[in-house]
């Protein structure tokens, strides 16, 4: 199965751009930052390549990995060098559509601004598209720990972004340690949707912070992250499959987390038998030692699904992704050919 997961066209939604540094990557983003520091000694973990459960049981032990990594993205140079690398591992898993999210982050040491920050991936993008028969969409991250102030100038520069003449920008997310109440941010997202960016927020990852939940449902988020824990409440599944709302599941994310203690607890299931459309994604593929490919033969190993549901699933991510309409349909012609090439049912939307 896994070979025939390989072969499929994927869509990627939930891919944060620092944690889905492979440590092949980090070996380079070392290099790089030692021509300009050469006694600059990086931090064991990132590169060990130990499997990636010995080195993370929680949530919390996952927010200790990502400063380490984004300490190598620094420069405009090195965040370039992060979205190459991550986009062509991404290429060569045969995505075929993949949403990059990341938060703009300002360094004063190294002078880069949060524009730099922008504009390094987008020259990351840029390159990549010149070369890979991929096609790559950005979110804006606002991070849960940031201040309003902070959080407000990455929405004004998505909307910023979002105009401008490659419109690469697509949408905004909240992410970060699900400790810190996101509520504050909610006119924020407004904001950004009144401009016409999509929404994505990190939600219910983990039992202990729930109490935002009704609020920030009643967004409500046009794609939701993990939502691991909603299905317990009917109150909010109600809102999710009244709105229709994709959930972005991250079966590998969650099981090491420990947010989900083996792949069947996973809420998969529970959206799946009730065909609310739920997208495959890797979360930090490289902070979790994942592939999308992999996250498919997972699903299907532990839920039996079929060749015919795995295609599904790839078309459900690509329909679900934030990019205009018309681009997708456009993508969708890679899906209808694999269809006709292993005798699958398609059935374009157009129809
Ligand atoms: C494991 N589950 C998760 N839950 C919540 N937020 C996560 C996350 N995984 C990653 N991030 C968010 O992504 C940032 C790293 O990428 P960027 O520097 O933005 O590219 C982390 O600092 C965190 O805010
Ligand atoms: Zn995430």
């Amino acid at each position: 199965m896994l070979a025939y997961c390989k072969s499929l066209p994927k869509a990627e939604l939930h891919a944060h751009l620092n944690g889905s540094v492979s440590v092949r990557a980090i070996e380079k983003l070392i290099e790089l930052r030692k021509r300009s520091e050469p006694d600059y000694k990086a931090d064991d973990r990132v590169l060990s390549t130990a499997k990636a459960q010995d080195k993370i049981r929680t949530l919390a032990d996952a927010f200790l990995m990502f400063p380490l990594i984004q300490a190598l993205t620094q420069t405009s140079e090195a965040v370039t060098l992060a979205t190459v690398e991550v986009i062509s591992e991404f290429n060569d898993d045969n995505v075929k559509y993949l949403e990059l999210r990341t938060t703009p982050r300002e360094n004063t040491v190294t002078s880069m601004s949060k524009v730099d920050y922008i504009e390094a991936v987008l020259a990351g993008i840029a390159t990549c598209s010149e070369r890979l028969p991929i096609i790559v969409r950005l979110l804006l991250s606002i991070d849960r720990r940031q201040e309003v102030a902070d959080a407000s100038e990455t929405v004004d520069l998505a909307i910023k972004f979002a105009k401008s003449k490659d419109a690469r920008v697509v949408g905004v997310e909240l992410s970060g340690d699900p400790k810190f109440d996101g509520r504050k941010f909610l006119p924020l997202f407004q904001k950004a949707r009144e401009h016409g960016l999509k929404i994505t927020l990190h939600l219910a990852e983990s039992c202990d912070w729930m109490e935002e939940l009704s609020e920030m449902l009643a967004l409500p988020p046009d794609r939701i992250g993990h939502g691991t824990l909603l299905h317990n409440d009917p109150v909010h599944a109600a809102v999710i499959r009244e709105n229709s709302i994709p959930l972005e599941i991250c079966l590998t994310s969650n099981f090491i987390c420990q947010t989900t203690k083996t792949f069947k607890d996973s809420h998969l299931d529970f959206w799946f038998s009730r065909k609310q459309p739920v997208c495959l994604c890797t979360d930090d593929q490289g902070v979790f030692d994942t592939y999308l490919s992999k996250e498919f033969e997972i699903a299907s190993e532990t839920f039996n699904l079929t060749k015919q549901d795995l295609f599904d699933t790839s078309l459900c991510g690509l329909r679900c992704g934030f990019a205009p309409k018309e681009e997708l349909y456009a993508i969708e012609r890679i899906w209808a050919q694999f269809a006709k090439e292993h005798a699958l049912k398609y059935s374009s939307l157009r129809d």
